[in-house]
């Protein structure tokens, strides 16, 4: 696990609700994620105003297109000086490796690039309805496998198929986990679900948490209890 494995996920439709948030939690215990709804509204100057409160950030856009415009925004990502960004495994080999490749320039600066596998919000039934007849944990190994061979961080992945990937992917193969819910937190839309202390027992490195911390009513205090959690475990 990593020493700061809590990512917080802000998906918010109001800025200044967002940053009164941010400002509440403390950036020695979390790292904060900004996805699509956020960057579509308010951009990078959102990036910007998080970094200056101290704060990593992983820009969870899920790239999913042509090889040479999935790896110009991955250099976007890059030039915004994001912690970690992310794209879909299954826009394949040549999309990862092309993306992967974009970063080079940036060395040590480079945001840590990961792959969406199979979304936490999906079910097998999910996965028949798109035409795919094998178990997410299935679809799952296969496109880590995939994503290692392109050479990219990790993957996201929900927290069951974590002991299997560690085993078989290695140590240094980075498993982010969404589909995160304390005992007795409201599962949501998520299928694929597993609590802090379980998901890091399997082997992920890290959490990302939604609604349990942003939605609290104390968020920090839902913060502090999930770090302290993870910690005895
Ligand atoms: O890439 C992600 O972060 C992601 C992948 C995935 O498979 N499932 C998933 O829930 N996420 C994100 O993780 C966050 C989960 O939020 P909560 O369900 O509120 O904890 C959301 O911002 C999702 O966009």
């Amino acid at each position: 696990m990593s020493n700061k494995p809590i990512l917080v996920a802000l998906d918010f439709d109001d800025k200044n609700a967002a940053l009164q948030l941010v400002d509440k939690l403390d950036p020695n215990m979390c790292r904060l994620k900004v996805g699509k709804e956020m960057f579509t509204l308010f951009g990078p100057q959102l990036v910007k105003d998080i970094h200056s409160r101290g704060f990593d950030l992983f820009l969870d856009l899920k790239f999913h297109d042509i090889p040479n415009t999935v790896a110009k925004a991955v250099s976007s990502a890059a030039e915004l000086g994001v912690w970690m960004t992310n794209i879909h495994a299954s826009g394949g080999l040549a999309m990862m490796e092309a993306a992967k490749k974009a970063l080079v320039p940036y060395g040590d600066d480079a945001p840590l690039l990961i792959a969406v596998t199979v979304l936490t919000s999906m079910s097998d039934e999910d996965l028949k309805l798109i035409g795919i007849d094998v178990p997410a944990f299935e679809h799952v190994q296969r496109l880590a496998k995939l994503t290692q061979k392109a050479g990219l961080d990790g993957v996201v992945c929900s927290a069951h198929e974590a002991e299997i990937l560690k085993a078989s992917l290695g140590d240094s193969f980075k498993l982010v986990t969404p589909g995160i819910r304390p005992v007795g937190a409201d599962k949501g839309d998520q299928h694929r679900i597993m609590t802090p202390p379980q998901a890091i027992a399997a082997g992920s490195d890290y959490l990302v948490i939604g609604r349990p911390i942003t939605k609290a009513a104390d968020p920090l205090a839902a913060l502090t209890a999930i770090h302290q959690s993870i910690q005895v475990s």
